[in-house]
């Protein structure tokens, strides 16, 4: 099984996006024999000289209208490294609904600009939209570059004009490419027309960009859909909750709290279609059992104790008004659908509208009109329980729904859960006796080192000490390895060479942090002995507290949790290099803390609190 990358295309109307995505297919031998047939004879009646792949995708789409894309039309294709679907989207200004639909479940956006005409509105809308929708990567492809003579300058001066307008945008990794889909340049090989371009063709770096889960397998989150009442009275007390995991891994005894009534109980069992299973996660379909009986409706939401999304009837969140007719305005009530729960909604305040060309933010706005975009304060009858989008796409994100004409009026990613005045009262802040004051806290920067196995616990341990202790008010930051590999070092990959960067980079990045005064909590998995040493080393150098905690679970377990089903792809040889399988790991000698998987990642969590605890 090869991975698979679900990427997004935009432009606008004339720069070859149709052709692009014909020239992919084709040369990815996609596209069916007669397809192409056809396609030939159409072109030869044309009295092209060229095979008009065009022709290929629009032949195949479904709704068109006067020439202009106006749905998104998906469509696949593979090689033998990865599996791809293209989310086509419309180019045309009015269609910025169709282009939210088809970004939202993209990894990697591909911004398509003519080299004649340079970046336009839709170019910088689309980046926007795909910084907004977390897509992580972006190629800017500079079309038609044979039109302009392959001028290197003119390539350039594009390319530094995204650049600067990117760097404002939260993605992290934008490649370049100029190419000509219509003659194939940079689009599967390199070209020979462009010998002072340093990077390589399109479609390998389509192959080999790195893309990380992109699945939340860390905050448990369940929507109740509907609830299965017992049949017989013999089952009274078997009551369960169907829906679809949104993220997190659910397991039988996990101890859940049902929101936003705040019961906690614990899951007893959980089934999926042909019985139960031992762990359930995103998209999963399954019914949950639990210990106790207590109310839970559709719209109420399982989350594990220690893990839980803010309870709020007030929240801030971007918009992408999409309303043919009626305008978003303070004041006006809609319909708010968020995971199996409706409720009412009221548009509190319009924050302001963002001017996608300049990323302006115009707080004098009072309205938002079709395929504009703003930031809203929203405030609802009755509580959501929410996660910022950044975190949880599945809990960030929520529609409107205009409740005269039951049209989607809006698009909506939270942004933030509480008003900053309350978030004191946030539910999720763990009440714990101080070690130390705040004060002493602050400016005392160091590190702790998370080593283990991918699927030990690092990450999982790492953000529940990293939540403890902002909730003590002192300042920590995760460094997570698996994240990092997005932006930071996307352009590395497993080899022991690739690993030792990736290490060095921590440490740096890591010891920076510790001396702006956090507690840095790094999460990789750190193989080699020497890597450590030396993180340590640079630490020491520098003044900073160092810790080494190793999450000792054994290779067995982690491969039975396999969280992210990297073990199953190493062993059926699709994944190379995979620490454990077949590259190595050092277990540490003399840890500072040694964590095994007979303790909870809440326990985990405060053995860490107490080690640094005792060391002030
Ligand atoms: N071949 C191979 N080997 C190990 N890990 C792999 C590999 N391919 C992808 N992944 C995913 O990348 C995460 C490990 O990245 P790190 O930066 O922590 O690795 S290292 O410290 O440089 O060894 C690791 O994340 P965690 O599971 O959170 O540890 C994996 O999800
Ligand atoms: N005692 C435990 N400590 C930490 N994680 C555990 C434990 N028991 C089960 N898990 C699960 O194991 C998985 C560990 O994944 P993760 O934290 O991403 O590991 P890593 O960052 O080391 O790859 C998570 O799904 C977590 O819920």
């Amino acid at each position: 099984m090869t991975t698979l990358l679900r990427l997004a295309t935009a432009g606008s109307v004339d720069d070859g996006k149709s052709t692009l995505i014909g020239r992919l297919l084709y040369d990815s031998k996609a596209v069916m024999e007669d397809q192409l047939a056809a396609v030939e004879r159409t072109s030869q009646e044309r009295g092209s000289d060229y095979t008009d792949l065009a022709l290929v995708t629009d032949g195949l789409r479904s709704e068109r209208e006067q020439g202009i894309t106006i749905d998104v039309a998906y469509r696949y294709f593979a090689t033998p490294k990865r599996k791809f679907i293209i989310a086509d989207t419309p180019g045309h200004i009015q269609y910025t609904r169709n282009m939210v639909t088809g970004t939202s479940t993209a990894q990697l956006a591909i911004v398509l600009v003519d080299a004649r005409h340079g970046l336009a509105e839709q170019s910088r809308r689309h980046a926007f939209l795909a910084s907004l929708l977390g897509v992580q990567h972006i190629v800017l492809a500079v079309n038609k570059m044979d039109l302009v003579d392959w001028d290197q300058h003119r390539y350039e001066e594009i390319r530094d004009e995204f650049h600067a307008f990117a760097a404002r945008l939260d993605v992290h990794d934008v490649t370049s490419i100029p190419l000509s889909a219509l003659h194939g340049d940079n689009v599967v090989t390199k070209s020979a027309h462009t010998p002072w371009y340093p990077g390589g063709a399109l479609l390998p770096h389509l192959e080999d960009v790195y893309i990380a889960g992109d699945r939340n397998l860390v905050d448990v989150r369940f929507p109740v859909q509907y609830v299965i009442r017992p049949q017989t009275h013999e089952h009274a007390d078997h009551r369960s909750y169907a829906g679809t995991v949104a993220s997190g891994v659910l397991r039988p005894g996990d101890d859940i709290v049902v929101l936003p009534s705040g019961k906690s109980t614990r899951v007893v069992a959980v089934d999926g279609p042909t019985g139960p299973v031992t762990e359930a996660f995103p998209p999963m379909a399954v019914s949950v059992r639990v210990a106790d009986d207590i109310d839970i409706s559709r719209g109420d939401l399982l989350a594990r104790v220690a893990n839980q999304p803010e309870v709020t009837r007030q929240f801030e969140a971007t918009v992408c008004w999409m309303a043919d007719d009626g305008v978003l305005e303070a004041g006006r009530d809609y319909v708010l659908k968020h995971t199996t729960r409706t409720v009412r909604a009221r548009v509190v305040e319009l924050n302001y509208r963002l001017d996608v060309n300049t990323l302006h933010r115009d707080k004098t706005a009072t309205t938002l009109a079709l395929n504009e975009l703003g930031r809203v304060t929203l405030r609802t009858r009755t509580p959501l329980m929410l996660d910022e989008y950044a975190r949880n796409s599945a809990t960030g994100s929520f529609i409107l729904i205009d409740p005269e004409t039951n049209a989607t009026a809006a698009a909506g990613m939270v942004r933030a859960t509480t008003p900053v005045a309350d978030r004191a009262a946030s539910p999720n802040a763990v009440p714990h006796r101080s070690l130390v004051t705040a004060a002493d806290r602050l400016g005392k920067g160091r590190t702790v080192w998370f080593t283990g196995l991918s699927g030990s616990g690092k990450s999982s341990v790492a953000v529940l000490v990293e939540r403890k202790l902002l909730s003590l008010g002192c300042p920590a930051y995760v460094l997570d390895g698996d994240n990092l590999r997005h932006g930071l070092n996307a352009d590395l990959g497993f080899s022991r060479t690739d690993r030792d960067e990736n290490q060095r980079r921590l440490a740096h990045v890591a010891a920076l942090l510790a001396d702006s005064g956090q507690t840095v909590l790094v999460s990789a998995i750190s193989p080699m002995a020497e890597h450590r040493a030396s993180a340590r080393a640079l630490h020491a150098e520098r003044g900073f507290d160092f810790y080494e905690v190793f999450l000792d679970t054994p290779l067995a377990d982690c491969e039975r949790r396999d969280p992210k089903g990297l073990y199953a792809r190493a062993r059926s040889g699709e994944i190379t290099q995979f620490t454990g399988i077949d590259s190595p790991y050092e277990p540490p000698v003399g840890p500072d803390l040694r964590l095994t998987p007979d303790r909870s990642p809440e326990e985990a969590a405060q053995l860490v609190l107490d080690l640094l605890g005792r060391s002030e």
